[in-house]
């Protein structure tokens, strides 16, 4: 059994369960003895003759553990039975910090129960596993125990009644978001890339784009404006007028030179990917600190479109379930060159859809996820919204490109000595 399963495993009782179901947290937790309580909502409507079971993944190497999570899901989608249901879950100790873990949910027919079985024995086999069965204890689907599979031949397995458990205050999701998600420092971000060189053979190429280490520079001369906002609200259009109004320097993150391994990033889990985009702003920060010296920058997204992406995916639900306003996570990283102003382009959902539709570019999959997910998309522009750092400041973009190019001139001339 290895270390960290080990370490998960010392406080199993105290830990807090959630199954996502059409993007809602449902919680439940365990008891020993059983109060008469009501099932909690996730096995209300299951039969005595289902069987569910969670799959936690337990890797003590986080690099593998978070590639293994999403090949876990095209594993049992591909090799589960039909009708079988798999929706996503986790796992965590009430405000201890780090003790989130990811996993799967699966309902089945009882009748299935050998072939499961069998499968999620082999899959433990490759990475740790955390592997709990559900069964009715009663006849009526009201009483419902968990039986965390025993980890060596020779222990008991430990049954506990599933009682529900209060929604805590936001997703559980944010005990673990530092450094896994939302990245605070360049060494975090650059460490995650020199480990997983082994898997991914193109971190090298990363690496070599990256400063050796990160020069104090001097403040830049010149005022450094980052333009923010969805996909399609207007920051292409924006941005280059303003490089040609104010003779400004034009740059972006993620910076032309990781143009050529996005694709591929973009393609990994959150842990992989997040550290790409975090190092993307720590290049541009350098090209940042150049230019600025010279003419005013003009930046296209920044550290708000790395955090507030990050913090909506790694959440789920409406807005409440984000982390509160003024947590750490909203921090700017203390290492990271701050701006001397955000503007933040807003626009209704409708007027994006028809722009997005006029230009029918390609989306990533996170901006194809923009279109789909209403929840989704509340949660990032809300994440925008509460970061902290340099002033941010919206703009209503649903004028003509000229009129917000007006407004947003105005907003520079009075926030930065221009
Ligand atoms: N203020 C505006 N009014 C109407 N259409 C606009 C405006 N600004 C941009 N567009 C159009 O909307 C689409 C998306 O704009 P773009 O600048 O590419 O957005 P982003 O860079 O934020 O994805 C483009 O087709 C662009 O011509
Ligand atoms: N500095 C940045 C820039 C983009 N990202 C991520 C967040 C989203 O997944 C995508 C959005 O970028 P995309 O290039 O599709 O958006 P635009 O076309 O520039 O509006 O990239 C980031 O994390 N950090």
């Amino acid at each position: 059994m290895a270390k960290h399963a080990k370490s998960l495993l010392s406080r199993w009782s105290s830990r807090v369960f959630l199954v996502e179901v059409d993007e809602k947290p449902l919680y439940f937790r365990l008891q020993e003895r059983h109060g008469g309580e009501r099932a909690p909502r996730v096995f209300g409507r299951l039969r005595e003759a289902d069987r569910c079971y969670s799959v936690l993944v337990c890797s003590g190497d986080r690099i593998k553990g978070a590639k293994f999570y999403p090949e876990l899901r095209n594993k049992l989608a591909r090799d589960l039975p039909p009708g079988c249901d798999l929706t996503t879950m986790g796992s965590f100790l009430p405000r201890v910090r780090d003790s989130f873990i990811r996993g799967y949910f699966l309902k089945s027919s009882v009748e299935y129960s050998p072939h499961i079985e069998r499968l999620l024995r082999d899959l433990g086999r490759r990475e740790p596993l955390l592997v709990c069965s559900y069964t009715a204890a009663d006849g009526g689907g009201q009483l419902w125990t968990q039986r965390l599979w025993s980890p060596s031949q020779d222990e008991t397995p430990s049954d506990y009644f599933v009682v529900s458990s209060d929604e805590p205050e936001c997703h559980p999701s944010a005990l673990s978001m530092i450094n896994n998600d939302v990245f605070h420092s360049f060494e975090e971000a650059r460490d995650v890339f020199r480990k997983c060189g082994g898997i991914i053979p193109e971190a090298a190429s990363v690496l070599e784009m990256l400063p050796g280490s990160l020069e104090v520079c001097q403040k830049p001369k010149f005022p450094v404006i980052v333009i923010e906002g969805l996909d399609a609200t207007g920051k292409t259009t924006l941005t280059e007028s303003l490089r040609d109004s104010l003779g400004a320097t034009l740059l972006r993150s993620p910076p032309e030179c990781l143009s050529p391994w996005r694709a591929l990033f973009d393609q990994e889990p959150p842990l992989i990917r997040r550290a790409f985009y975090a190092l993307g702003n720590y290049i541009t920060a350098q090209q940042i600190a150049q230019e600025g010296m010279k003419t005013p920058v003009i930046v296209d997204r920044f550290w708000h479109s790395t955090a507030a992406y990050a913090i909506a995916t790694a959440t789920s639900g409406p807005v409440s379930s984000l982390p509160q306003g003024g947590s750490e996570v909203y921090g700017w990283p203390s290492d990271l060159l701050q701006p001397s102003l955000v503007l933040l382009l807003t626009l209704d959902a409708e007027e994006r859809k028809r722009r997005l539709k006029d230009r029918g570019l390609e989306k990533t999959d996170e901006e194809q996820q923009l279109d789909r997910n209403q929840l989704f998309r509340l949660r990032v522009e809300e994440a925008y919204r509460r970061i902290s750092g340099p002033p941010c400041v919206t703009v209503d973009a649903s004028p003509s490109a000229d009129k917000v190019l007006q407004e947003t001139l105005l907003l520079i001339r009075s926030n930065c000595h221009l």
